[in-house]
């Protein structure tokens, strides 16, 4: 991306996802609204912010799993606006989730089965379509063991993903959304709760999907993560893009220090401190 000047919206030699108006209210409370953004194919790129800035909830919208107010995507090229998470992840676009109770209850191969493309469940197919269906079924589990082996998790294959340790499931995560083999990745917090002996591995990972020609996308709050491994980071503050651009440019950015420094002051001032006077100007 070299040459690409580093300002909010700017375009990029090869998107692979392209958002233009997007906007989400809750109540009175504008929770995203981005003018124009680009991800560059085969990048890892960061999206970065204080607390409250949208993040989640622009990922959510990006994903399916939460319904625009206004706005269009697209990815490859093809409009998504309006898809569900699993149509969305047809078209290549998986996000990783934090394992909720129901899936720390099922072992670890069960979670990745059930993370497979086209479960449609044996019982409601015909008895004709059975054998189709098993022949899927061991096609998923054999795709499951790869990654399991990858990510170092095949020995816990059949253990309960609630015995897992807070780093193993994050790379279980990683996993499951590795099992549509999709062209985009989006990790959502993906060193939270990580023992600092599994952080270099989960970085390892990380980078390893990115040579491999996937674009990933990610939500972190550790500074240390993000500047190490992102090759573009996009800042948010209070919804909207106030930043975007290499490492090097983020670190030197004013307005970057500012929504950070409203963010850190006490709890109750933030809303009034983040970005309210410095989020506007580049829109
Ligand atoms: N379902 C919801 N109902 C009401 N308000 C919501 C909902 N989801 C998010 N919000 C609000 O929208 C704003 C953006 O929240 P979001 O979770 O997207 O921020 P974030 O940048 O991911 O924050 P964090 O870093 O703390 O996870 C916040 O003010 C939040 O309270």
């Amino acid at each position: 991306m070299a040459g690409v000047e580093p300002v909010p919206g700017v375009a990029k030699p090869d998107p692979i996802l392209v958002a233009t108006g997007v906007r989400r209210s809750f109540g009175g409370l504008t929770a995203v609204d981005v003018a124009h953004l680009e991800v560059q194919r085969g990048t890892i790129t960061a999206l970065i912010g204080p607390n409250g800035a949208g993040k989640s909830t622009l990922f959510n919208l990006l994903t399916g799993f939460d319904r625009v107010d206004a706005g269009r995507w697209t990815f490859e090229g093809r409009k998504l606006n309006g898809l569900g998470g699993h149509r969305v992840a047809r078209n290549g676009m998986v996000r990783t989730f934090q394992l909720t109770k129901a899936l720390t209850r099922l072992t670890v191969m069960e979670n990745m089965l059930l993370a497979a493309p086209g479960q449609t469940g044996e019982r409601i197919l015909g008895a004709f379509l059975r054998p189709v269906w098993r022949g899927q079924e061991e096609a998923n589990r054999e795709r499951a063991e790869q990654l399991l082996e990858r990510f170092k998790l095949l020995a816990k294959k059949d253990e309960m993903a609630g015995s897992l340790s807070g780093g193993q499931r994050k790379l279980l995560e990683m996993a499951r959304a590795l099992m549509v083999d999709p062209s985009m990745i989006m990790l959502d917090e993906p060193m939270a709760g990580v023992n600092p002996a599994l952080v270099q591995s989960l970085l390892g990972h990380i980078t390893a999907l990115r040579d491999e020609g996937k674009t990933v996308l990610f939500v972190e709050h550790d500074m240390d993560v993000i500047m190490g491994i992102s090759d573009w980071i996009v800042v948010l503050a209070e919804g909207k893009v106030i930043a975007e651009g290499r490492p090097s440019d983020i670190r030197a950015n004013q307005q970057v220090i500012d929504a950070y420094l409203g963010a850190g002051h006490d709890e109750s001032d933030q809303e009034s401190q983040a970005g309210t006077d410095s989020g506007e100007s580049h829109e």
